[in-house]
């Protein structure tokens, strides 16, 4: 298997204080990775640096390609949808920020595989969170990525919702797609990922396939796991 990214002893601070501290990361193609850690562990800070919106005070990030931010798909909490226009003219206006045009077609496919074609005319803005989840994975996919970052993308759903979106995340795996998620969910986590990295105060403190460290650290489940880990 190829890896895609290789992140070594990353690291950031604010002000004097460390929040991503000497972590090292790799993805490799074709598999889900989720990243769990209470609120404030620092995935988000590390998720950032990984896309190269915020620059590592120390460490190194190496990609599968030299042009990475055109190869990766990126959720981050919220997408800014363009207000006032409909799901399919966003679709249009994302398509052209990677150089696409999308034919009526590959709008109504992508559409109708995410159960979203009968709101096709609707303000993007005016949709209902799941709904705009969904939107987001597709605007985010139209450049058909190796790797997809997901932050937090069943934060605030319901059951539906969470499922949904974790049978999305399975869908772009068995495409061949990568994936790289945090989440706050354990349930969800076993669900769909191949593999965890557990962040604690800015450490990535265990690193392998769910069964694997329950196995390793003898809990229950996951969320056992992560209490254990996290305390
Ligand atoms: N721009 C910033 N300036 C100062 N501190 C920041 C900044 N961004 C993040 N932090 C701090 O860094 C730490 C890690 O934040 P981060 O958002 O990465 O955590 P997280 O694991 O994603 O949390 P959550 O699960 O709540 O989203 C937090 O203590 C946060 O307050």
């Amino acid at each position: 298997m190829k890896r895609l990214i290789s992140a070594n002893q990353l690291t950031k601070n604010y002000k004097a204080r460390c929040v991503v501290d000497h972590i090292n990361v790799d993805i490799q193609e074709g598999e889900i990775v989720a990243l769990i850690g209470s609120n404030g562990a620092g995935k988000t800070t590390t998720i950032s640096m990984l896309l190269g919106i915020i620059p590592q005070d120390s460490g190194t990030i190496e990609y599968w390609t030299s042009d990475y931010k055109k190869e990766i798909g990126t959720q981050l909490q919220s997408t800014p949808f363009f207000e006032g226009y409909s799901v399919e003219d966003n679709m249009k206006l994302f398509a052209a920020f990677y150089g696409i045009t999308l034919t009526n077609k590959k709008i109504d496919d992508k559409l109708a595989a995410f159960d979203l074609l009968h709101v096709k005319k609707t303000p993007a803005i005016k949709l209902s969170l799941g709904q705009q989840k969904r939107l987001a994975i597709i605007v985010t996919t139209l450049h058909n990525p190796k790797l997809v970052i997901l932050d937090e993308p069943s934060a605030g759903l319901d059951p539906r919702g969470q499922k949904e979106i974790q049978h999305i995340i399975k869908r772009l795996k068995e495409s061949g797609v990568a994936v790289l998620f945090s989440s706050h969910d354990m349930l969800e986590v076993m669900n769909v990922a191949d593999r965890i990295l557990i962040m604690h105060h800015g450490k990535i403190i265990a690193n392998g396939s769910p069964d694997d460290l329950i196995a390793q650290y003898q809990t229950q489940n996951l969320e056992d796991l992560f209490f254990e880990l996290t305390k």
